[in-house]
């Protein structure tokens, strides 16, 4: 069974070298959705695959760390990354460019590793992150599966690599999210919510 989770937020991007000339030669915003899928044969204690209040709390904060942010690739220019860091409290500095198909698979990257990272006290079983779909407009989307999400040839997404302004973690619930995901910290989900 698939169940899907949809989370919104506001970014600011330009995308460097894309065909459409407005998108790579002007800062520009997107009011994206993206849709969280996952998969299991099994039912918890509630008879869910996983619920959907759990994916409220440290998930929504991973996906929420690009509302109202800019999203800026560590290759583009050097003064234009300083420019905005200097004028912008919340960014998020990626290892690729922020195409909704980067986006899609960015975040599959780190809600798979949370997932992980998350021991399941309700009777969860084998829930596997399906897909991460990025609707960057109305009418055009990115879904990313697995493969697409370790894909060496869509280049390599380390976690590492993905630099959150200090604004953006001061604004997790959990202020050492970023820092406990990167150390492999072990999380455990919240018996209520
Ligand atoms: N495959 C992709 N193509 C484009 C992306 C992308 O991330 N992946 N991004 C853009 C731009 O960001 C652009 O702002 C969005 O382009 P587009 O879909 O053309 O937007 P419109 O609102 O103009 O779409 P309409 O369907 O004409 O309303 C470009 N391409």
């Amino acid at each position: 069974m698939i169940i899907r989770k949809l989370f919104k937020f506001e970014n600011a991007h330009v995308v460097r070298r894309c065909s459409t000339v407005k998108c790579r030669s002007s800062v520009h915003g997107h009011s994206y959705k993206v849709e969280i899928l996952f998969e299991s044969n099994f039912l918890d204690n509630g008879q869910m695959v996983y619920d959907f209040g759990l994916m409220k709390q440290n998930m929504k904060d991973l996906v929420e760390s690009f509302d109202h942010a800019i999203a800026l690739w560590r290759e583009d220019d050097a003064e234009y990354l300083r420019d905005m860091k200097k004028h912008s409290a919340r960014w998020v500095e990626l290892p690729v460019s922020p195409s909704a198909e980067q986006f899609s698979r960015v975040i599959f990257v780190m809600i798979d590793k949370l997932l992980g990272l998350t021991s399941k006290i309700n009777g969860e079983k084998e829930v596997k992150l399906h897909s991460v779909i990025v609707h960057e407009t109305d009418t055009g989307y990115a879904q990313c599966f697995e493969a697409d999400a370790y894909s060496k040839e869509m280049g390599d997404i380390n976690l590492c690599e993905i630099d959150f302004s200090p604004q953006v973690k001061e604004d997790f619930k959990d202020r050492r999210l970023w820092e406990k995901i990167l150390n492999e910290e072990t999380f455990v989900n919240p018996d209520s919510v």
